[in-house]
């Protein structure tokens, strides 16, 4: 029987006895020899779930009767919702990191991802470790401060927290200060990077923060990640979605343990030797025992650093979901993340496509042409080894701005299913 497609393309052609074939939107290119020319359409079925995924491509030529198309398979993304019900099962915490290039949707899946969490039973916590953030926005609440601020508008106990880099630092310098940097230590301590303080010792930490060196937001960030993991005050949260910064920064976030670790391990050796060094020349001089060193307390932030990066790994407890848009470039970089993932061992499931247009019966040419963009794009990330294997959850283009609860609600439904 013949399905009812909607078709959208630059001339009127219409497609009304073409097998029925489940839920696919349907690309493709109609050859005229008269003008020699490819003119791209598009072929949307409607289904339950509103639209797509696969598509095939189409040659047809004018010469042929509209009965016989050649139809030739070519990229079909495999349909695939999110697995939401996967996502919501258990009651052991679990961390989800969003994340991909600036601009691409980040923050609204977050958001709508925590909004569904909690309304689904599940305490939910949603971080933003992006240094411009937008989380206030797409709540439309004001979530600045640095604390944990509950989300209005919801039954469910969802709260929110922009870490807060700057907020940081200028807590960091006044404490520095006041106390004439003694009390660097103690503000430090409070997230849990005490003994970096340590372990720089007479260095002027007001001044250094100051010009603050590369990979200081991570490290602020990564201290609220030990503090989820040990501090009572997030025992609660059975999510935890992180809403991250841009590829580069992430990146930075997720390997910034192992280079502490690495580099503690070293300070660790270093100190042995010293000390060794020490002791032997104070047992020529006769002098008394070795006073208390911080190995151990150097080896405890070590433990923790393994904790996180443990954290990071853990297939169990942990998911990145890259967030990208239906653009070369947006796919390259995805690409390029997933591969920088893997090689982090960070576990990546699911890839959301986001804002692709969504079906339509009369394309205007500049919707044409995106479609025609986006297509490309999609049957990019079908051939691409790094991305080709994740679970594709498509994310329509949607008309209203994504903006308060009701809007993360709706986008939530769409996407998160
Ligand atoms: N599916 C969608 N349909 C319509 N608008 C969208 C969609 N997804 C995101 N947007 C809009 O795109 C803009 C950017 O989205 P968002 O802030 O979530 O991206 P981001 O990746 O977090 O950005 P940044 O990298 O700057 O933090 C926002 O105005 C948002 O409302």
């Amino acid at each position: 029987m013949a399905a009812p497609f909607i078709t959208s393309h630059m001339s009127s052609f219409a497609v009304n006895s073409f097998p029925r074939t489940n839920s696919m939107a349907m690309m493709g290119f109609l050859s005229y020899p008269l003008k020699t020319r490819t003119a791209p359409f598009s072929l949307w079925k409607l289904n339950r779930r509103g639209y797509s995924s696969s598509f095939l491509s189409l040659s047809v030529s004018r010469k042929q009767p509209r009965k016989s198309f050649q139809v030739r398979s070519v990229a079909v993304p495999a349909e695939a919702t999110a697995g939401f019900d996967e996502m919501i099962s258990g009651t052991q915490r679990k961390y989800y990191m969003l994340g991909g290039k600036g601009g691409v949707g980040k923050t609204s899946c977050a958001a709508s991802l925590a909004v569904k969490f909690a309304n689904n039973g599940h305490p939910t916590l949603v971080v933003s470790t992006d240094p411009a953030h937008s989380l206030s926005d797409s709540f439309a609440q004001d979530l600045t401060g640095g604390t944990l601020v509950p989300v209005e508008g919801l039954d469910s106990p969802l709260f929110a927290l922009e870490i807060n880099p700057e907020k940081a630092r200028e807590e960091f310098r006044n404490v520095s200060k006041k106390n004439g940097g003694t009390g660097v230590k103690d503000f430090m301590d409070g997230m849990g990077l005490g003994m970096i303080v340590e372990q720089l010792g007479e260095l002027k930490l007001g001044e250094l923060l100051d010009t603050p060196p590369p990979g200081l937001d991570e490290a602020i960030a990564i201290s609220k990640v030990i503090q989820f993991l040990e501090s009572p005050e997030y025992n609660m949260f059975t999510r935890i979605v992180f809403d991250t910064a841009p590829t580069g920064h992430t990146l930075r976030l997720l390997s910034l343990p192992d280079f502490l670790d690495a580099s503690i391990g070293k300070i660790l050796k270093l100190k042995e030797k010293i000390s060794s060094a020490t002791s032997a020349i104070k047992s020529v001089f006769g002098q008394g025992e070795n006073k208390p060193d911080s190995a151990e307390k150097l080896e405890k932030l070590r433990e923790r650093m393994v904790k996180v990066r443990e954290l990071f790994r853990d297939t169990d407890s942990t998911e990145f979901v890259i967030v990208t848009i239906p653009t070369v470039m947006a796919v390259s970089e995805s690409s390029r993340l997933r591969a920088s993932l893997e090689k982090e061992r960070v576990p990546v499931k699911r890839l959301i496509v986001n804002q692709l247009l969504p079906p339509s019966t009369s394309d205007c040419k500049f919707c044409a042409m995106k479609r025609k963009d986006q297509m490309r794009a999609l049957s990019m990330i079908e051939s691409d080894p790094e991305l080709s294997n994740l679970t594709l959850v498509q994310a329509p283009l949607v008309d209203v701005e994504i903006r308060g609860v009701p809007a993360l609600q709706f986008l939530g439904d769409i996407v998160w299913k």
